[in-house]
């Protein structure tokens, strides 16, 4: 169980998350919407630690996290995928993949210089980089370099190394922005697959509201920071407070 309390922080005069306090369960993707500026990724950046709070606690099952740096976050359980950020683009797809599995697997190297169990290591991690591949259906790039990959497999390629990170917490801020009409799809089935696993818990901040009706369990609104909403999709949708908040969001637009 993920479980913010009392999460704020303040620039200045200006709170821009303000004592958010909910809990997300295993088995459950919880979309976060609110209008421009409503503190979505700030209280993404608060629970993955790339923004110190001012006030309120992170917990993940128990262990205050609240103290850690991000990196900490990430070995305790928490996975975020950055946009492209984590990928190392001169390195195959596979070598990625297997970075990202050895560094999951990082205690498992303090036994000392055996060559024995570098190479069994080595085998062992391609297999579960191929794997995870295989999940993603990426298997026939596994030796392309990055660079060369379209950018919706590159995409992909970042959600199959936070699955190799085996995090309790998935958090995707705006998965699809960027992408093609022909490549959003792909991220979307990733997103379906993960949920098939129960003992996942998914956070999505997202502003297609069709996206958000198809695959959230819940739905929490932020507004101003705070948290205005939070229950079944369609009733939070029908809200007045979610019509009002995209109505004026269309408006800005027009
Ligand atoms: N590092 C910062 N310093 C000062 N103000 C900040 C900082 N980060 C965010 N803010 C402010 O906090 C508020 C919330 O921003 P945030 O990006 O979290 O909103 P959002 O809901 O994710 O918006 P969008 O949907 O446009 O991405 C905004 O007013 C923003 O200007």
């Amino acid at each position: 169980m993920l479980e913010t309390q009392n999460l704020t922080v303040r620039f200045g005069g200006h709170v821009a998350v303000n004592s958010v306090s909910c809990r997300f369960a295993p088995g459950t993707l919880t979309a976060i919407v609110g209008p421009n500026g409503a503190g979505k990724t700030t209280y993404f950046n608060l629970i993955s630690g790339q923004l110190p709070a001012t006030d309120g606690t992170v917990h993940l099952n128990g262990r205050e996290l609240t103290g850690l740096t991000a990196s900490a976050r990430t070995r305790a359980g928490l996975g975020r995928a950055f946009q492209l950020t984590n990928l190392f683009p001169n390195l195959s797809v596979l070598e990625n993949v297997r970075l990202a599995v050895q560094a999951t697997k990082e205690g498992a190297h303090r036994r000392g210089l055996n060559l024995w169990s570098i190479w069994s290591d080595h085998a062992a991690l391609t297999n579960r980089a191929l794997d995870i591949l295989q999940s993603v259906s990426m298997t026939a790039q596994q030796h392309a370099p990055v660079a060369s990959l379209p950018h919706g497999d590159q995409r992909k390629l970042e959600v199959a190394l936070l699955m190799a990170l085996e995090p309790s917490v998935y958090m995707f801020d705006e998965p699809t922005a960027g992408m093609s009409h022909d490549e959003a799809p792909v991220i979307l089935d990733l997103i379906r697959q993960l949920k098939k696993d129960k003992t996942k818990t998914i956070l999505l901040v997202e502003h297609k509201m069709d996206v958000v009706r198809e695959l959230a369990d819940r739905i929490i609104v932020l507004h101003n920071g705070t948290l205005v909403a939070d229950g079944e999709p369609g009733e939070v949708i029908a809200s007045p407070i979610v019509q009002e908040a995209y109505l004026g969001k269309a408006k800005e637009a027009a």
